[in-house]
């Protein structure tokens, strides 16, 4: 995908209230922008910014440089945007032309950045549904739900436990309430100060939660942050902890693409972008940055996309690439940073290898069976999605063939997995969870194994890169970079985006974009007062 220039562009149109919070919590906080001129044009030259990567971050750092009329090229390895949730057309064994997409994810209410960013194309968000619940399910026979819960702290936490059957009262006295207190009064960064050189299981043994608690609240969190509890950063759970459960009132249910990603995200933000003069060059891995002669940056690409645009120079880069795309293109770029600040992205490593399986059944599954699963005690499987109770297209192929479209999960696998062994034990897991999947037929199937998610060890925080780089003309942006305020996964990503663009703005005088966050501490007085 080449795509030409079209100038219509208006500064301020992003859509986000500057003072309104964006969701029900009156508390979230905004994070206004330095000021400056509207738009670019009162510079004599039009600056010129490559974004490298497309991805939730890239497209965020574009569509806000855009906004504000700069010319924007983003610069994309792959056939299409979305990165870690992109998806492409594949055909069936039954004929059918389908979607696929590199997994299941979920849009939570407290991901304003995010929602921001997808409003610009989708002003009503008709590209998500909500999901109405989710259950979280142990092998040993626990079930925890959210639906029904109050959405505000610590009224949705009390309710949490007095209905879970994983909680009793009588484990109340025994729990460590000195190691717990930092659970309900994160700020950041100072969380990660406190605890990041602790690991999250750590954390949950000296807080002494009873063990099918631990299993199934905090296991599946840290799992779905790709990592074990033993390898994730203490700090890194707490902050989520924070931003989903007792930092917001947004509630723990979550929207879901209603369609296959590029119909319901990036068909239309694409659009958006070339609205607003962009240039996106898709099929477009960048090697290297080197000094340019007319402006700041050359960038070196080997594709044909890139050599056919005649590739301009730039004024400034983002690089919102993933863990190994960053490492690289810094590697085989010797100008760029200084050698600390090289050695820092050099050590950034990805999180273990994890499964995402879509199977097309021949039978449906039981009518009762959620939209999704999030299970615990089942091997290498993490959750399972039924994926026609909430994507138009999987319904219209369930109803057509009479079958079901289920999607399975696994993370943090260990060593080299291999993808039959693999297969076959989450089947048998499926199995053992929707057993009238045993009998169903697979009329065709695909399978993800991927290892591109960031990896947050303990103690990685202070050598973590940011958005700002040794170099004001280079930014980072990504799920991977370190932002100083209470966003994880997707929300750090589009976050990091925005944060880069708007540096770059304020660089050129130009006024950058409102941001939001849940609260950046905790929001009890009295805890804060006990924890001090
Ligand atoms: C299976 C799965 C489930 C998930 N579920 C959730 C969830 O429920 N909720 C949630 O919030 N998050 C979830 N996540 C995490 C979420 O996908 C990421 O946080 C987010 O997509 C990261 O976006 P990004 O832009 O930082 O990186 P990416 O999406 O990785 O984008 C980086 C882009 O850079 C491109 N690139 C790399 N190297 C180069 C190069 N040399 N030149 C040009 N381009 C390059 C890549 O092709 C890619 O498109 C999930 C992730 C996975 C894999």
């Amino acid at each position: 995908m080449m795509r030409g220039f079209t100038a219509s562009r208006s500064a301020g149109d992003d859509g986000s209230g500057e003072h309104e919070p964006p969701g029900q919590d009156r508390r979230a906080v905004p994070h206004p922008p330095h000021g400056g001129m509207p738009d670019t044009s009162h510079l004599a030259r039009l600056p010129r910014v490559a974004v490298i990567g497309g991805g939730i971050a890239g497209v965020a750092a574009a569509t806000c440089l855009a906004e504000r009329g700069v010319g924007v090229t983003v610069l994309e390895a792959q056939g299409r945007l979305g990165g870690r949730v992109g998806g492409w057309r594949t055909t069936l064994a039954d004929g059918s032309d389908v979607g696929m997409n590199r997994g299941f994810h979920a849009f939570f209410r407290q991901y304003y950045n995010l929602r921001a960013l997808l409003r610009r194309a989708d002003p009503d968000l008709s590209g998500l549904t909500a999901l109405p619940d989710y259950p979280l399910l142990h092998s040993a026979g626990y079930r925890d739900t959210f639906a029904g819960l109050p959405r505000t702290p610590p009224w949705n936490a009390f309710a949490f436990v007095a209905r879970s059957p994983t909680f009793n009262w009588r484990d109340l006295p025994r729990l460590g309430t000195r190691a717990a207190l930092p659970l309900a009064q994160v700020s950041v960064p100072e969380i990660y100060e406190r605890l990041d050189h602790l690991d999250a299981d750590t954390l949950l043994s000296r807080i002494r939660f009873p063990a099918a608690a631990k299993h199934l609240a905090f296991e599946v969190f840290s799992r779905s942050f790709f990592a074990e509890p033993t390898e994730l950063s203490a700090a890194e759970l707490a902050t989520m902890f924070h931003i989903y459960f007792l930092g917001s009132s947004e509630g723990l249910l979550f929207d879901v693409a209603a369609n296959s990603f590029p119909e319901a995200l990036w068909n239309p933000l694409a659009e958006y972008l070339v609205d607003h003069g962009a240039t996106l060059l898709t099929d477009t891995p960048v090697r290297a940055l080197e000094r340019g002669s007319d402006r700041r940056f050359a960038v070196r690409s080997d594709s044909t996309a890139a050599l056919e645009a005649g590739f301009p120079e730039f004024d400034a880069v983002v690089l919102a690439t993933d863990t190994a795309g960053l490492r690289s293109i810094v590697a085989n770029s010797p100008d760029l940073g200084t050698s600390r600040w090289r050695t820092r992205i050099a050590e950034l490593r990805e999180a273990p290898p994890f499964l995402v399986s879509r199977l097309w059944l021949d039978r449906p599954v039981r009518r009762d069976r959620p939209g999704f699963l999030g299970t615990s005690g089942y091997g290498p499987l993490d959750n399972i999605s039924v994926l026609e109770r909430y994507e138009h297209e999987a319904a219209r192929w369930s109803g057509e063939r009479g079958g079901s479209v289920l999607e399975l999960h696994g993370y943090a696998l260990p060593g080299e997995p291999s993808l039959d062994s693999l297969r076959a034990r989450m089947l048998a897991e499926l199995a053992r969870i929707y057993p009238e999947t045993e009998v169903a037929g697979i009329v065709d199937e695909r399978h993800e194994l991927r290892a591109d998610c960031p990896l947050f060890p303990p103690g990685g925080f202070a050598e973590r890169p940011g958005v700002r780089t040794p170099d004001p003309a280079l930014m980072l942006a990504g799920d991977l970079v370190r932002v100083d305020l209470p966003v994880a996964l997707m929300e750090r990503a589009a976050t990091s985006g925005m944060r880069a663009a708007n540096e770059l703005l304020h660089g050129w005088g130009v006024r950058g974009h409102t941001l939001w966050s849940v609260p950046d501490r905790g929001r009890f007085a009295l805890l804060r007062g006990l924890r001090r």
